[in-house]
């Protein structure tokens, strides 16, 4: 008994690009395994109906995420898809992330109906997003800038963009190329300009560690390099502890046998950014991340993480 005759159940937030991921999913494992049925199990989850109080203040990003474990834990539902970025390092014990799909650009995108680079915004200019590692690295490379509060799903950002809200936003670039809206893109930022967000552009699927038919089931949608690169991304985090809503990034590449990884800590108010990198061998994962933790912590990032938590 293989399990690929089962019926699994994809629990799923409901906005726009929560939807296209558990679609993807479920159409990737239906490419693999066909004689499998598949559906998806949306959930409005508190994370999403609290719109207007910050999201640190109740609870971060895992809010989202700790409703679909409950409804697998109950057996509504066998899998969880996410975004790896939204997914904390601390992960409960009954439960592991036993895929991580390819992943698409892990860039920031600058989205502006009017400017076609960050260079090119005028003196002044108005930039929306909430994220502080977002916030500190525009503000290294554009100190002129305001920076103004933007939350909401994507659609909803790119609302108030094109309401003349803002003179730019920036979003993920893989949040806009899944939901076909690329030509959004003005510009994909560089990692030297802002280094991406742990596990950014990255999807991961969450089960039951007591379902080793469905583990089986979801390895066939494991991407080698990707499942790597996030690996030693987070590994960084982890030991920076770094939580729902801080200013770090982490961004690794993997060539033949090659990882090197980079991580960033900056203040979110753009005055003091620490910078550090390892390379090694990518079966060295997890230890190359903690050892460019290890650089930021000895240059002080321990002092700018906890500040923002007083
Ligand atoms: N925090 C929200 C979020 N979580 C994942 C994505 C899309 C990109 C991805 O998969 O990393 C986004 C939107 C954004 O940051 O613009």
């Amino acid at each position: 008994m293989t399990g690929s005759n089962r019926t699994l159940r994809i629990a799923t937030r409901k906005s726009a690009l929560a939807l296209w991921q558990a679609e993807y999913v479920r159409d990737q494992l239906l490419a693999h395994h066909p004689d499998l049925s598949v559906e998806l199990v949306p959930m409005s989850t508190q994370g999403d109906k609290i719109l207007d109080t910050p999201l640190a203040k109740i609870g971060g990003k895992g809010l989202f995420i700790k409703e679909l474990e409950i409804a697998m834990l109950e057996g509504r539902a066998d899998i969880a898809v996410h975004s790896m970025k939204d997914v904390p390092v601390a992960f409960p014990s009954d439960f592991g992330l036993h895929a991580i799909c390819v992943r698409e650009s892990p860039f920031d995108a600058f989205v502006s109906n009017h400017y076609e680079s960050l260079d090119a915004l005028p003196q002044g200019a108005v930039v929306g997003t909430s994220s502080l590692r977002r916030q500190c690295q525009i503000r290294r490379n554009r100190p002129d800038l305001y920076i103004r509060d933007l939350r909401g799903n994507v659609n909803t950002r790119l609302a108030k963009l094109d309401n003349e809200e803002y003179d730019a936003i920036i979003l993920a670039a893989a949040g806009l190329i899944r939901l076909g809206m690329e030509g959004r893109i003005a510009q994909e930022l560089p990692p030297e300009v802002s280094l991406p967000a742990v596990g950014q552009g990255a999807v991961g699927i969450e089960c039951r560690n007591d379902d080793q038919q469905l583990i089986d089931l979801l390895s066939a949608l494991n991407h080698e390099e990707t499942h790597i690169r996030v690996t030693a991304e987070r590994a960084m985090n982890a030991r920076l502890e770094g939580g729902c809503q801080v200013p770090i990034g982490s961004f690794a590449t993997v060539n033949e046998d090659t990882l090197t990884l980079t991580g960033m800590v900056g203040k979110p108010d753009g005055s003091e950014l620490l910078f550090a990198s390892a390379t090694g061998s990518k079966a060295n994962a997890s230890e190359i991340g903690v050892d460019v933790a290890d650089a930021l912590l000895e240059q002080g990032a321990g002092e700018i993480l906890k500040a923002l938590y007083l």
